[in-house]
């Protein structure tokens, strides 16, 4: 169990999360890669992330671009583990673009 993160917690959170924006019950952010390879490279590093942290984002993939949503859906909201898993996505995004 993981408490659900307030409204000022999760603006909080996103004010040092670049790019990422809240959206419901969701925090979000789409990222444009240099290729298709290096976008595939971020999901990959991406799914080591989410498999170490046992959370996992949704994420769509169109040509170089990616969308990357996450909530943690056994509590229906925001928990800490959504802006932790949104800076390793970001560092995995800095690393590939
Ligand atoms: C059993 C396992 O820990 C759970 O199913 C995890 C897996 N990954 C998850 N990911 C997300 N985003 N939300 C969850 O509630 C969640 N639950």
């Amino acid at each position: 169990m993981a408490d659900l993160l307030s409204d000022d917690a999760v603006a909080d959170a996103l004010s040092g999360l670049p790019g990422w924006e809240r959206d419901g019950a969701a925090i979000v952010r789409t990222v444009k890669l240099p290729s298709f390879r290096a976008a595939i490279a971020v999901v990959d590093a991406v799914a080591d992330a989410a498999e170490n942290a046992d959370h996992h984002p949704d994420i769509d993939i169109r040509y170089n671009t990616l969308t990357f949503a996450l909530s943690t859906h056994s509590e229906g909201g925001l928990t800490a583990k959504d802006p932790d898993l949104a800076g390793k996505i970001s560092a995995a995004v800095d690393a590939h673009s």
